[in-house]
């Protein structure tokens, strides 16, 4: 009785927000289904059922959890520098991560944030390039194989696609996933996430022993110990090789220093530029970073840099196989370019590239590789003159619900790429956030939509894409990251 009277939930204020009928003691918990496809379900149905309000709570025994998608209301939270701390169960991804930059808080976000920036400068991308063209002709060479007969599931193709760059990107290493999707780094990666995600879903899973007693505990260690062993591997490696060499004296501005718009840099000669050579010069700067602070930043790349592009690509393919008057518009855009040549792209090309890009943008408005990520608010905030959120309610934002809002995106479900041409893109800027907003938003997002055009491109240069599925029937799933649960299924045509 006395848990029962210090728990109850006595906050006028959160009753305000419309919502799902609680229960005494549960709250709404026992609506909530402990399955990844019909929790996402319900989120949307929630997020339809109060879309013209655009906010809905729901109280998990005593926690309060807002869920926001509504641009007006997002803004306070996102623009803020105050409301930035993740909200509690991101606390699944510290045995991976650590506290790098996607799960840190406070200080140790702030210096890691400001330290890692310049790593994302453009002059840094333009030397990625040459990765994400090597892997892409891979992929193009694969797809050639299954091209002109009946249809496939383009998902792992791009995904192994994906993991080839963000490992080259990232540790300067080339696993080739896509030549050997069977390592023990590939499996270990894949399987990783599919235990994390498992374990936000089912509370019974939150205590460490459960975990380990009735679920995948030690399989995730066993994976844990993998992916560390194999990042720590490629840091001593690289760092040794980074000691050794002359480039101790590189600083990051030195590697920015002379960057020409085409030109592919090597931190020395052969080797390419990655991430991590970022860190061990930062390290070597006086900044302090620890192997186990490089670690952590590496493996954050590994996971944040390598699911959202290939569920972006990949339900970007499907919707242009599925609209051929887009596809059409994209060939010419990609003939215009090229013409009959066979070169790599170049940054040049990828600024000509204006319809892929409206097209990846509206893409990602229908399936932002996110489609929802927490926040704790630190101290009460308003939304708008109707709401108030107190300190230490989780607050949802959902960018899959607020991309529909019909003042912004009129016939929302409508997949029409040019809502992104300039003459047509203003609107309220937080009712577009695909990639998060504000000073916490997404580091990797130039790099995403370099990867995204250089590999689309690589596609449409080579291929007619046929979708064979329709929307409705793509399955797809929400949970940390938006993917299609059984793959997406297309025809690839030879071009002549
Ligand atoms: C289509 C691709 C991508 C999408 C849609 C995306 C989206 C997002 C979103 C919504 C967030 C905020 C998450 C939160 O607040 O919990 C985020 C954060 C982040 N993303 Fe991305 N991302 C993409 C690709 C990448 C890539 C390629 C990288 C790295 C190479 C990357 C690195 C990060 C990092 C490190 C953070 C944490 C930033 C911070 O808290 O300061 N992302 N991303």
């Amino acid at each position: 009785v006395s848990w029962y009277l210090k728990n109850k939930r006595t906050h006028p204020d959160f009753d305000k927000i419309p919502g799902p009928r609680p229960i005494p003691v549960l709250g709404n918990a026992h609506q909530l289904s402990p399955d990844a496809k019909k929790f996402y379900s319900q989120l949307l149905e929630y997020s339809r059922e109060w879309a013209k309000v655009g906010i809905f709570r729901i109280w998990l025994g005593n926690k309060q959890i807002v869920a926001v998608y509504r641009a007006e209301y997002i803004e306070p939270l996102l623009n803020s520098s105050k409301h930035m701390d993740k909200a509690d169960e991101y606390r699944f991804l510290h045995p991976w991560l650590g506290t790098g930059l996607l799960t840190s808080t406070g200080n140790k976000w702030r210096i890691r944030r400001k330290l890692l920036t310049p790593t994302f400068h453009f002059k840094i991308l333009h030397d990625f390039i040459g990765v994400f063209n090597d892997q892409a002709d891979v992929m193009v060479k694969k797809l050639q194989k299954v091209a002109d007969k009946g249809p496939f599931n383009v998902f792992p193709y791009i995904t192994l696609c994906a993991l080839d760059i963000i490992c080259e990107t990232a540790m300067g290493r080339h696993v080739n996933a896509q030549g050997n999707s069977d390592s023990d780094y590939v499996q270990a990666i894949n399987k990783i996430t599919v235990h994390i995600l498992l374990r936000m879903r089912r509370p019974w899973y939150w205590p460490d022993f459960l975990f380990y007693l009735l679920g995948p505990g030690r399989e995730h260690d066993r994976c844990l110990k993998t992916l560390h062993s194999f990042t720590s591997k490629v840091i001593m490696e690289r760092s040794e090789a980074f000691r050794q060499s002359r480039s101790q004296q590189t600083t990051i501005e030195d590697i920015m220093k002379g960057r020409g718009d085409d030109e592919t840099v090597y931190l020395e000669k052969g080797k390419r530029l990655a991430f991590l050579d970022m860190l061990l010069c930062a390290s070597a700067e006086g900044h302090h970073l620890s192997f186990e602070d490089i670690r952590e930043e590496v493996d954050t790349f590994m996971f944040e840099g390598h699911d959202t592009t290939a569920a972006a690509i990949t339900f970007c393919t499907h919707l242009i196989g599925d609209h051929p008057h887009v596809q059409d518009k994209l060939h010419e855009e990609m003939d215009q370019i090229f013409g009959d040549s066979d070169r790599p792209a170049n940054m040049k090309d990828l600024k000509e590239m204006k319809y892929l890009e409206c097209t990846v943008k509206e893409a990602l408005r229908l399936f932002p590789s996110v489609p929802f990520f927490g926040r704790s608010i630190t101290e009460d905030v308003k939304l708008g003159d109707q709401y108030t959120l107190k300190k230490d309610t989780t607050a949802v934002i959902v960018p899959v619900a607020l991309h529909l809002d019909e003042r912004y995106f009129p016939d929302p479900y409508k997949f029409d790429p040019d809502r992104f041409l300039p003459e047509n893109a203003n609107r309220h800027p937080y009712s577009y956030i695909p990639f998060s907003a504000g000073p916490r938003n997404c580091i990797g997002q130039r790099f995403a939509l370099m990867e995204e055009k250089v590999m689309l491109s690589s596609m449409l240069r080579k291929f007619d894409i046929i979708s064979t599925q329709r929307r409705e029937d793509l399955s797809p799933i929400g949970e940390l990251i938006l993917r299609p649960q059984f793959g997406v299924d297309v025809k690839l045509k030879s071009r002549k």
